[in-house]
C-alpha cells in the first residue's frame, strides 16, 4: 500500500509501506551510509527511536542471519529503503530482512528516492519524521525530539549479566550496548559483567573490576547530566574506556561540552586519525553528538584522534589517568574493525592493573 513520510520541515515522499500498516510512526530522520550491515542497525540500541534512512539501493539481500545481532531488541522506529530485497540468497539466512522488520514491528517503507531524501537531511539537518498511510500535517506532528528524553530505561539492561570467562574482569556499564562489544572483550580474555546505567560505586566495588566500559547509547549525551558526577569518580577509580556515548559522557564528567551535528555521523567508511602516529584508519560510526573541542582541559586530556572529513573530535586520552574514549566503533559491526586495537591498548592497561600505565 501506498506510505509517505513527513518531514519535519513540510516535505513529503512517497513509497510502499507493509499492507495493512495502518498506523503512524515517529522518529528523528537519519540516514546510514554502509552499504552492508543492515541487520546490525535494526539491533544497535543506538539507533533507538530513530527513523533510519539507508543510502545504499539494495537493502536485504544477503538476509539476516542467527549471529550478527546487536541485542535483543529491534531499535530504529522506522526504516527507509530505495529497494528491499525480496529474496535473500546467503547460505547463513534465516529470515528475509522485511519478515525480520515486520515480525520486530518495525515499519519498512520502501520504493522511496532515498537520494532526494538525503539531500534534503544533508541540507536541513537530522530531523522529526512520521511514516504513514497518508502525509501528515505538520500541526499535528507530536514529534518530540529524543535528545531531549531520558531513554535509558528502554534500552539498559535491569540487572546484571556476565558473559565470557578470563583473567580480567570488565564492568560494563550499559547505555544501550552492542555485544560486540562484550565479544571483542570475550575475545582478549576478559569476562565481561554488563550493569544498569545506574548502578551505584559501592555495587561496581563489590564486583571488583580491574577496568570499565562505558558503552554506546542512543540521544544526547547530555539526558544524562544528573549521573556525571557519578561517572566521573569511577572513571577516575579504575582504568576505563569509554566509547561513542561512553565518550562523550566522560568528556562532559570532565567538564566538556558536547553539540549536535547537522546531520550524523553514520556508515562504515568514516576516517579517523590518529594524531600521536598520524596514522589513519576508517571506522564505523553511528553519532549525531560531538565533544566540542574548545571546550577540553588540554591540561588534562590529549585529543587522541579527529575524524579526517570534518575534524571534529574523535577520542581522548587522559594525561595522568587510565582514561581512554573513542567517538567511532572500535568493536566495528557493521564495518571495518581497523581500530579494534583500542581494546589491545585497554587489555594491556588491564593487566597492569592501571597502575604504572596511563594510555598517554
Ligand atoms: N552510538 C552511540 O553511542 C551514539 C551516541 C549518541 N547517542 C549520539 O548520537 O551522538
Amino acid at each position: 500500500m501506498q506510505g509517505h513520510i513527513t518531514l519535519e520541515n513540510g516535505e513529503i515522499f512517497e513509497g510502499e509501506l507493509p499492507k495493512g500498516f495502518n498506523g503512524r510512526t515517529y522518529g528523528e530522520i537519519v540516514f546510514f551510509t554502509g552499504m552492508t550491515g543492515y541487520q546490525e542497525v535494526l539491533t544497535d540500541p543506538s539507533f533507538y527511536g530513530q527513523i533510519v534512512v539507508f543510502t545504499y539501493p539494495l537493502i536485504g539481500n544477503y538476509g539476516i542471519n542467527k549471529s550478527d545481532n546487536e541485542s535483543i531488541h529491534p531499535q530504529p522506529a522506522g526504516i527507509v529503503v530505495s529497494t528491499a530485497a525480496g529474496e535473500a540468497t546467503h547460505y547463513e539466512s534465516k529470515m528475509t530482512f522485511a519478515k525480520a522488520a515486520e515480525e520486530a514491528g518495525i515499519p519498512v517503507i520502501s520504493g522511496v528516492d532515498t537520494r532526494a531524501l538525503v539531500q534534503s537531511i544533508r541540507e536541513k539537518g537530522d530531523m522529526g519524521a512520521v511514516l504513514a498511510e497518508n502525509p501528515v500535517k505538520i500541526q499535528e506532528m507530536t514529534y518530540e525530539p529524543l535528545g531531549e528524553k531520558m531513554v535509558m530505561d528502554e534500552v539498559s539492561v535491569n540487572h546484571p549479566e556476565t558473559f565470557g570467562e578470563g583473567n580480567h574482569h570488565v564492568v560494563l556499564v550499559d547505555f544501550g550496548y552492542k555485544r560486540s562489544m562484550v565479544k571483542r572483550l570475550n575475545e582478549r580474555g576478559c569476562r565481561v559483567t554488563v550493569v544498569p546505567f545506574d548502578t551505584s560505586a559501592e555495587d561496581i566495588k563489590k564486583l571488583a573490576p580491574d577496568g570499565l566500559l562505558f558503552s554506546n547509547g542512543p540521544g544526547n549525551p547530555k539526558q544524562m547530566a544528573e549521573y556525571l558526577p557519578h561517572y566521573k569518580v569511577l572513571a577516575e577509580t579504575y582504568p576505563t574506556l569509554g566509547i561513542c556515548l561512553g565518550h562523550q559522557l566522560i568528556a562532559l564528567a570532565f567538564g566538556a561540552d558536547t553539540e549536535k551535528l547537522r546531520f550524523g555521523h553514520r556508515g562504515a567508511n568514516q576516517p579517523v586519525q590518529d594524531m600521536d602516529s598520524m596514522k589513519v584508519f576508517m571506522t564505523s560510526q553511528n553519532h549525531s553528538y560531538v565533544v566540542k573541542e574548545d571546550t577540553i582541559d588540554t591540561n588534562e586530556f590529549l585529543v587522541k584522534y579527529k575524524n579526517i572529513n570534518d575534524g571534529s573530535i574523535e577520542g581522548l586520552s587522559h594525561k595522568s589517568q587510565t582514561i581512554i574514549t573513542a567517538q567511532f566503533h572500535p568493536e566495528a559491526h557493521p564495518g571495518p574493525a581497523d581500530s579494534e586495537e583500542i581494546f589491545d591498548e585497554f587489555v594491556e592497561v588491564l593487566q597492569t592493573k592501571g597502575s604504572e600505565k596511563s594510555y598517554a
